[in-house]
């Protein structure tokens, strides 16, 4: 488990990480969204021990990971740009990890090379900006990390490899119990693969829930009324959200569909239909309903 206790981190005058608390459970994905400058990659960085907190603490399995070699040997952290030498190949890598990673799996290692289309010889760095990516990961996940820390790792994938990644990133979730963090602005590849999602702007943590959750939680209903309901009657079924276009209602509505469908029914509308929001949509929602203006965080 990584237990994340009100930690600071300033720049000089910038609050990049403003008394943060979160746990992240082990064997779980987690979503990081937000604005950019957020805060997502210092925290990414906190986390992996890279940076330590000005005040607050992250402790991984009871134990704290800044400066702690022995917990952040179960940690592997891809930044938004990973760095690799000018000679580093993914064989040359590969044969430095084994005597420094000792759950180094070479079998997984040599699988992921059959499947990515990467050429195990050639120098990582002349390489694209996705099969750099692709590099790191293959790398990363044979190591067998308990924790992944993954910044921006979608960022230049073509569907096919994300759609590989997004596979073994949740058959090692699932079969070594790894736990995965992921920042990534990328809602829809999130959506697909974690268990929870936070977002976080100017350092603060705003909003944090699980996905299903989030999902079973929010209906939109478009809805035409003949006679439109006084204002009362939005409060009464929990609406989050309107817009309205003359006798044409856009709602957000907290709650499931049996709770409002018969409600609204009574009113006889011309035409009420409600259908799944994206994550995207529940976030702006629950971001609006919060206060925040969400089309300029997200
Ligand atoms: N090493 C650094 N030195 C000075 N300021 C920094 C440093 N790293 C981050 N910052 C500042 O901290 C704030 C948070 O940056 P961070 O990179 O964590 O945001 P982010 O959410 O990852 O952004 P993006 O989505 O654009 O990648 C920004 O204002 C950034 O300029």
């Amino acid at each position: 488990m990584i237990e994340v206790n009100h930690i600071t981190k300033r720049f000089g005058k910038v609050t990049a990480v403003d008394d943060f608390t979160l746990d992240i459970n082990r064997g779980s994905v987690l979503g990081i969204v937000g604005s950019n400058g957020g805060g997502k990659s210092t925290l990414l960085r906190i986390l992996s021990g890279v940076f330590d907190a000005d005040s607050g603490e992250v402790k991984i399995n009871g134990q704290n990971i800044y400066n702690n070699p022995s917990v952040k040997g179960e940690c592997f952290f891809i930044p938004d740009f990973p760095y690799f030498s000018n000679s580093a190949t993914l064989e040359n890598t590969a044969y430095l990890y084994r005597s420094l990673y000792p759950n180094w799996n070479e079998n997984a290692f040599r699988q992921f090379c059959s499947v990515f289309p990467i050429d195990p010889d050639a120098k990582i760095i002349d390489m694209s900006k996705g099969m750099q990516r692709q590099a790191a990961l293959i790398l990363a996940i044979s190591t067998c990390p308990r924790y992944l820390l993954l910044d921006e790792i979608f960022d230049g994938l073509d569907p096919v490899v994300r759609r590989l990644v997004k596979k073994i990133l949740i058959d090692n979730v699932s079969a070594n119990d790894m736990t995965v963090v992921i920042a990534s602005h990328n809602l829809r590849e999130l959506e697909e693969l974690c268990d929870r999602i936070c977002l976080i702007h100017k350092g603060k943590l705003l909003l944090e829930r699980e996905i299903d959750e989030i999902k079973l939680g929010l209906r939109k209903v478009q809805v035409a009324f003949t006679e439109v309901p006084d204002n009362s009657f939005f409060e009464e079924i929990n609406v989050i959200n309107l817009w309205r276009n003359g006798n044409i209602f856009n709602l957000t509505i907290r709650g499931t569909e049996d709770e409002f469908m018969p409600k609204l029914e009574e009113c006889k509308p011309l035409y009420i239909s409600a259908v799944p929001m994206t994550l995207e949509e529940i976030f702006i929602s629950e971001m609006g309903a919060a206060g925040y203006d969400a089309e300029n965080i997200i």
